[in-house]
């Protein structure tokens, strides 16, 4: 079988403030397998480790225990480990730290120029002339070949630091944050174009990013980091609807979460019955505010819908839809719910709220 691109076994790292003192311990034992072709996000809460864990695979950081494969090559074995050069890895940092005196071309080669010790790309001056011309195509920048770094764009200039980290095809991209420094909607624009270059390029990505929407919409897999672990690695769809415990579950996007029991196969909330796979005993049932059915609460019992009921205590009209937030009428609890278009309930408003589609249930530890 091929090996992982990535392999990461029980992994620490930290930082020492002067040489008699230990490292801190911000990794504190990573493990995590990325396959060849995979675009994979870290994505957790600033100061989670996720830059110092680029830092270590990289070589710019030393290991304090655990190993990392790279291509079923081994780079990190506790402390020992390969130096950078050697590591064939690529790294597209948060603001692209081109080389100011070199223009575009002359950027994206840099990678390739023939080196003595270390040396992992050999090419004659004809071909690297032809890798930087199909880098620069592939990253959609041909025409800026000549420019120098001062005259890009900050997304110009991200275009052509990814073009530089492919170009000596490198076992794996990494990508530090870096759409951080752009503005909305070119940070979207260009995101989609990344992934697109990384996978016409064959390449495998670890992207490091503290923004949701940008990890669920890009990456294939996304594993969710937090103070120096991984809790939850999966695709987008499941660990956006199938967190592994309530903080995966509320860092990922809005959510309301219900108390509940589990019971064989049905958990009982205030919400009525939902069926669960977990095991019996208390329970949080997570529910996002799209999986939310909201009507008018009707008096009339023959024709009075099911759910529970609940008052409007706040709309927040956002354009394409507005987020109400509401309190459950027994219980008291809160949650959020999301319908398209203009506000049709008013705050004071009494509904009944339903579920749409399956809720997840997650032990409550
Ligand atoms: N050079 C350093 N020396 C000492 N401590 C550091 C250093 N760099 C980072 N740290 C600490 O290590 C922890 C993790 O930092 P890191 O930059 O890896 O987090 P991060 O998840 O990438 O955060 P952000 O999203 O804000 O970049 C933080 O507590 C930080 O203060």
């Amino acid at each position: 079988m091929e090996p992982a691109a990535l392999t990461i076994a029980n992994l620490e790292a930290g930082y020492t403030s002067n040489q008699r003192d230990r490292a801190s311990r911000v990794l504190k034992g990573i493990t995590l397998e990325v396959p060849k072709g995979e675009l994979l996000a870290i994505l957790g809460p600033s100061g989670c480790g996720k830059s110092t864990l680029l830092r270590v695979i990289a070589g710019l950081l030393p290991a304090t225990a655990g190993t990392i494969d790279l291509g079923g090559r081994r780079v990190v074995d506790g402390k020992s480990s390969v130096p950078p050069e050697q590591r064939r890895v690529g790294l597209v940092p948060q603001e692209a730290a081109l080389f100011p005196h070199l223009n575009v071309a002359k950027n994206v080669a840099f990678g390739l120029k023939p080196r003595k010790a270390g040396s992992t790309v050999r090419l004659g001056m004809r071909e690297r002339r032809q890798r930087v011309a199909d880098m620069l195509e592939l990253a959609g920048i041909s025409n800026l070949a000549d420019a120098m770094p001062h005259e890009l764009s900050g997304g110009q200039a991200q275009r052509v630091a990814l073009a530089r980290a492919l170009a000596p095809s490198p076992d794996l991209v990494l990508l530090d944050e870096p759409f951080s420094a752009l503005d909305a909607s070119l940070r979207v624009r260009l995101r989609n174009d990344v992934r697109r270059i990384i996978k016409d390029a064959g390449a495998t990505g670890l992207l490091v990013t503290h923004d949701q929407d940008e990890a669920l919409s890009i990456a294939d897999r996304v594993a969710v980091m937090n103070a120096g672990h991984i809790i939850q690695c999966g695709s987008p769809d499941e660990v956006y609807n199938g967190p592994a415990d309530a903080w995966v579950a509320c860092f990922l996007g809005t959510c309301s979460l219900l108390s509940g029991t589990s019971i064989g196969q049905t958990a009982q909330c205030a919400l009525g019955q939902i069926p669960s796979a977990t095991r019996d005993g208390a329970v949080q049932i997570l529910a996002r505010p799209e999986q939310l059915r909201l009507r008018i609460a009707n008096q009339d019992p023959e024709t009075a819908a099911e759910g529970a009921e609940a008052e409007v205590v706040a709309a927040e009209y956002q354009g394409h839809s507005t987020l109400y937030t509401l309190t459950l009428t027994s219980g008291g609890e809160e949650m959020v719910a999301r319908e398209q278009g203009w506000a049709r309930f008013n705050v004071g408003d009494h509904v009944l709220v339903s579920p749409a589609g399956n809720l997840h249930v997650i032990p409550d530890e």
